[in-house]
């Protein structure tokens, strides 16, 4: 049996379906969504020379004063003639330069009496200073957010700056949620002797919560594949997740649902642990992943495949996760033949590794808060030794 290996499974779902239509949004509800276009700055920014402090708007050439203060600059209310030789305007921060100043001396530096402004400091140490030049930050013109960037906050209040109003990006993402098994109960319900509290759905929809998700809630689905077939035939999504029911058990009915409701497997089994029966394909208009029903299972196979691919249906350019590094607290065994992610403290930069690396242990999950990356066929490593790690809590 091949195993798929994680960064070409990443590839071929990616492959499978491009991101969703765009639409144009208010600025206040982008936020979060991904750039469907690049955004250009419609203005310039500032839009003139504007002080950076609260003081006088004075000439350079004429320190060390005295000067005669003849107007006010307020941000918004420019002062209106010309600074002659000599001659100080009271200036706040934000506010226009006036003509013929090119310097701002702070107050706390000035000392004044009615029209009469003096020096009490240093003073301004060059011409220009606590001066933000025209076009200091941006150009009419300039690129301000790349195609498939995300509208982080500060890019939303970039946009603003820049004129816009509105923004394009791409429309949320229907994301249908299933979890298959008898045995499973909505949480919170009554749990009888073989039965089990729901969890993968619960956290699913939570690891999306940050996302452009328009969650369909397919709720428990039994293991019949009658049951499944017709779930997954009439659902409306641009993407469908299942979890459980993937592997090989004779209660394993995903796999022949989806194709009894007219989907088609692209790949099943990833060089993964946990998570090696994920499976991933197409019904109808929407992706399908098929989740392992292991709770652990399904948290990294949603770590790797789902969020990601879910950015990239939402015009992400980058949706990979990002790793970082940092060093064993322990010695690790030499790892096997699949990638394997193992749940891990971090504490005072170092990674330990929990002893018990088990699929189904959501309290070793849950108090972990990085996973650390075992290529596959990884040698043993020592204490100290640098590891890639994934940041999860
Ligand atoms: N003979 C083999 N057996 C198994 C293999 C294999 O290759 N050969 N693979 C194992 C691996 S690895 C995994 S992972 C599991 C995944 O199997 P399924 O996706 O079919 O998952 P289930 O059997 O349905 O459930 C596994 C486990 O997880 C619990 N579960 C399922 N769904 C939920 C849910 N929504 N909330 C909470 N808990 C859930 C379920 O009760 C089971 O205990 O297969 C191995 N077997
Ligand atoms: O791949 Mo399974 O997910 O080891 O438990």
């Amino acid at each position: 049996m091949t195993l798929v290996p994680v960064a070409e499974a990443q590839a071929r779902l990616f492959a499978l379906a491009a991101p969703v239509a765009t639409e144009r949004l208010p600025i206040r509800q982008a936020a979060g969504r991904w750039a469907a276009d690049d955004i250009t700055a419609l203005r310039t920014q500032p839009v003139a020379d504007l002080s950076a402090m609260d003081g006088y708007a004075i000439r350079f050439a004429d320190l060390p004063g005295p000067w005669r203060v003849i107007g006010e600059s307020a941000a918004g209310r420019p002062f209106a003639g010309t600074v002659a030789a000599g001659e100080a305007v009271r200036i706040f921060t934000g506010a226009a330069l006036p003509t013929g100043a090119d310097t701002v001396l702070v107050q706390e530096e000035a000392a004044r009496d009615s029209e009469r402004l003096m020096l009490d400091g240093e003073g301004p140490a060059h011409r220009g200073r606590n001066v933000r030049a025209r076009g200091l930050d941006f150009h009419a013109g300039s690129r301000l957010i790349a195609a498939g960037e995300r509208l982080t906050p500060a890019r939303i209040a970039v946009a603003a700056t820049g004129g816009h109003g509105a923004l394009p990006v791409r429309r949320s993402v229907r994301v249908a949620l299933a979890a298959t098994g008898d045995e499973l109960v909505p949480a919170g319900g009554p749990v009888s002797g073989a039965q089990l509290p729901e969890s993968n759905g619960v956290m699913l929809a939570a690891m999306l919560a940050d996302l452009p998700v328009a969650i369909v809630d397919l709720g428990i689905l039994p293991d019949r594949l009658d049951v499944l077939t017709e779930a997954f035939r009439t659902v409306e999504a641009d993407l469908l997740v299942t979890t459980g029911g993937a592997s090989v058990g004779d209660h394993d009915l995903v796999r022949p649902a989806l194709l009894a409701a007219g989907g088609a497997i692209d790949f099943w089994r990833i060089a993964l642990r946990p998570g090696k029966p994920m499976m991933a394909g197409r019904l109808g208009g929407a992706l399908v992943l098929g989740l392992p029903g292991n709770p652990v299972s399904a948290f990294v196979t949603a770590t790797l495949f789902v969020r990601p691919v879910v950015a990239h249906l939402a015009g992400a350019r980058d949706p990979l996760p990002v790793t970082t590094h940092a060093l064993l607290g322990e010695d690790l065994p030499a790892n096997g033949g699949r990638t394997d992610y193992l749940r891990a403290r971090l504490e005072d930069g170092r990674a330990y590794a929990s002893t018990i690396q088990d699929s189904s242990m959501l309290l070793t999950l849950a108090r972990s808060t990085c996973l650390i990356l075992r290529p596959a066929g990884a040698p043993a490593a020592k204490a100290g030794e640098s590891a890639e790690i994934l940041v999860i809590a």
